[in-house]
């Protein structure tokens, strides 16, 4: 190649570029933590294939980062003698093909939710960052192992250049920034060094500068791998200056745990619990990234999606293993044995932590319980090994409060039972007004009881392993038979027995009028104030999580509830007198269509209801 070859930006880069060009955005000096981010990256990426190959040093096996201001051009840059980038690797990496969080990036500022350019490197899209405090950006890269560099050069504007390099230039990569007019303050040397501790001062790599006032270069920050130095020697500023690298996050992380583990197998980790769900949060569960996986102090992979469940994929951090190959592939990680037990451990671990946090730092817990607790709950479907741990980790909402918030343990719900009280009573509803309206949990309230009440989507199909803890039953109050003798209440039984006696012709006209929509009607045990509710038996998925999947597309069969009537409510009263078998009908049906809505439920038919609902009125009045 001999000519400078021209190059769009995809639309998408170019948008992300168009933002941050434009945007007057105060915290600039993020640029210069992107950056060196990747020159460590790409030292990383190169002593990882040197494993391999170790000719790929060539003439220079130092692995380290470089940045020089030159006050005269007005550049600041940015050089690394890591693994370099070839032409077509700068065209694409740098320009045409858009990352997969690139979109997102751009949604999540449209959105102006919590979002802002701060948030770049979470996205993958960190190297733009530069055109915040540059005006034209000049990249000189050398792939590790080729005899060309090349120049990737762009001032933002929807094209960028690429051309032959120097035939002289050194292996890695060279980012240069010529700076805006107002930018001069990143030539102040104090000022880079001062920016560096608080940002990178936990790169593996040596990061060199100048001395003042001299050629020679020294280093500028701690240069060794944060997790192998001992805790006592680490501050808390310096876990979360390490977190915002490892996490590319600009907030601080909410707890941490920092364990070396000798056993059967040896490892270091640190693991860290955003305060924070990132964005791209929800829909990263299999895309999962976060933990990073070293081997004796060399960076392998992400590793989360082998190292960690699915429930607690919102865990940042590192682990370092002694004892695994440095040849392992991914595939190989994942039929591992001995990740399988690393896993085990670093689940534990995150376990641990949790519970320490719930303990001792109940608010920071609630705040973790806001951003994760939805993910967290899946681990009581998801790891039946560790689900009395993970029962004990969770919180709810309650019959005992005013709002939606979830705050109750099941040790605090078993604390405060009632007096004869054997099971813990849930119900699930489609959210929370449905759920503590509900008229399943009349009785209960008027005997006092507890009930915790699971509002969320997930909840339903985890209530399906919800079973025992602490050696007591879980019992969802909306399904199977009520019985409430274990209350303490077997003086009232005489008197339900005496009512169902008693209403049995009115159940059994019921049954004539409702036919096949309903599988059976009883007097129940459950209603104090409302005339019905509908039912479902112990097995039977609930009704709104049927509705949910048919309207997913799935084929579920309609399961056809179980009636419970009230006996001494005025409207049952008045069908078991009914003469008119129209109206008896009528009022029949009314009294199915008003549980399924108290239910939340739709109508089969919204028309008939409203016809019977005015004839009965008019017939009234
Ligand atoms: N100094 C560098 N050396 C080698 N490759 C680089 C360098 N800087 C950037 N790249 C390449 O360009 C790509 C895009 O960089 P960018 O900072 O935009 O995203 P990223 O680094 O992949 O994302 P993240 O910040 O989430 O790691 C990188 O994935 C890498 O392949």
């Amino acid at each position: 190649m001999t000519a400078t070859e021209t190059h769009h930006f995809q639309a998408e880069v170019q948008q992300v570029l168009q933002l941050v060009i434009h945007s007057m955005y105060s915290n600039k000096d993020i640029f210069l933590r992107e950056l060196v981010s990747n020159a460590s990256d790409a030292c990383d990426k190169l002593r990882f294939e040197a494993l391999q190959d170790p000719g790929l040093y060539g003439d220079e096996p130092g692995l380290k980062i470089e940045i020089h201001a030159d006050k005269a051009a007005r550049t600041l840059s940015v050089r690394d003698t890591g693994i370099g980038m070839s032409k077509q690797e700068l065209i694409e990496n740098l320009g045409t093909v858009a990352r997969s969080g690139t979109r997102r990036f751009l949604e999540a500022i449209a959105e102006g939710r919590k979002a802002d350019l701060s948030l770049i490197g979470q996205f993958g899209v960190g190297f733009y960052s530069a055109f915040i405090v540059a005006d034209r950006v000049t990249v000189t890269s050398r792939k590790a192992g080729a005899s060309e560099a090349f120049v990737w050069e762009s001032t933002g504007d929807g094209q960028f250049t690429v051309s032959e390099g120097p035939e002289d230039a050194p292996r890695g990569t060279t980012v240069t920034l010529h700076l805006r007019e107002g930018e001069d303050g990143y030539l102040d040397e104090w000022k880079l060094r001062s920016l560096i501790r608080t940002y990178s001062d936990h790169i593996g790599f040596p990061i060199r500068m100048r001395k003042p006032d001299s050629d020679e270069m020294e280093t500028v920050n701690q240069a060794s791998a944060l997790w192998m130095r001992p805790k006592n020697e680490l501050t808390d500023s310096d876990y979360q200056s390490f977190y915002k690298h490892v996490a590319h996050d600009f907030g601080e992380a909410l707890a941490w745990a920092h364990h070396r583990v000798e056993g059967n197998q040896n490892f270091t980790c640190l693991l860290y619990v955003p305060a924070r769900a990132p964005f791209d949060f929800q829909f990263s569960r299999d895309e999962r990234k976060g933990l990073k996986l070293y081997i004796k102090r060399v960076f392998i992979m992400d590793a989360s999606a082998q190292m960690l469940p699915a429930y607690l994929r919102f865990v940042r951090g590192v682990v370092d293993s002694d004892d695994l190959p440095l040849n392992v592939s991914r595939e190989i990680l994942q039929e591992s044995r001995q990740v399988e037990r690393i896993k085990g451990a670093l689940t534990r671990r995150v376990l641990d932590l949790l519970d320490r946090l719930a303990r001792d730092e109940p608010e920071k817990y609630a705040g973790f319980w806001r951003e994760f607790g939805a993910t967290l709950k899946e681990g009581v479907a998801e790891d039946a090994g560790n689900r009395e741990r993970v029962l004990k980790l969770l919180r709810f909402a309650s019959t005992r409060s005013e709002s939606p918030g979830q705050l109750v343990s099941l040790d605090e719900y078993i604390g405060r039972m009632a007096a004869g009280q054997e099971d813990i009573y849930y119900l699930t509803a489609d959210g929370w007004n449905a759920a503590r309206n509900s008229p399943q949990l009349e009785a209960l309230k008027a005997r006092g009881v507890e009930v915790l009440l699971m509002h969320e989507r997930i909840d339903e199909w985890i209530s399906g392993y919800l079973h025992e803890y602490a050696g007591k039953r879980l019992r969802n109050v909306a399904k199977g038979e009520l019985d409430l003798d274990e209350l303490g209440e077997s003086a009232d039984r005489a008197a339900r027995e005496q009512a169902a006696k008693e209403a049995e012709g009115v159940v059994a006209r019921l049954k004539g009028i409702l036919g096949d929509a309903v599988r059976d009607v009883r007097v129940s045990a459950r209603l104090t104030t409302s005339p019905s509710c509908v039912v479902l038996d112990e097995h039977d998925m609930a009704l709104h999580m049927q509705r949910l999947l048919r309207a997913a597309g799935h084929d579920i069969p309609a399961a056809r509830p179980i009636l419970e009537i009230n006996p001494s409510h005025a409207l049952v009263k008045r069908l078991a007198g009914e003469s008119d078998d129209a109206r008896a009908a009528d009022l029949g049906w009314l009294l199915l269509e008003q549980a399924q809505l108290a239910e939340g439920g739709a109508l089969d038919d919204p028309a008939a209801f409203i016809a019977r609902t005015s004839r009965l009125i008019a017939g009234e009045g």
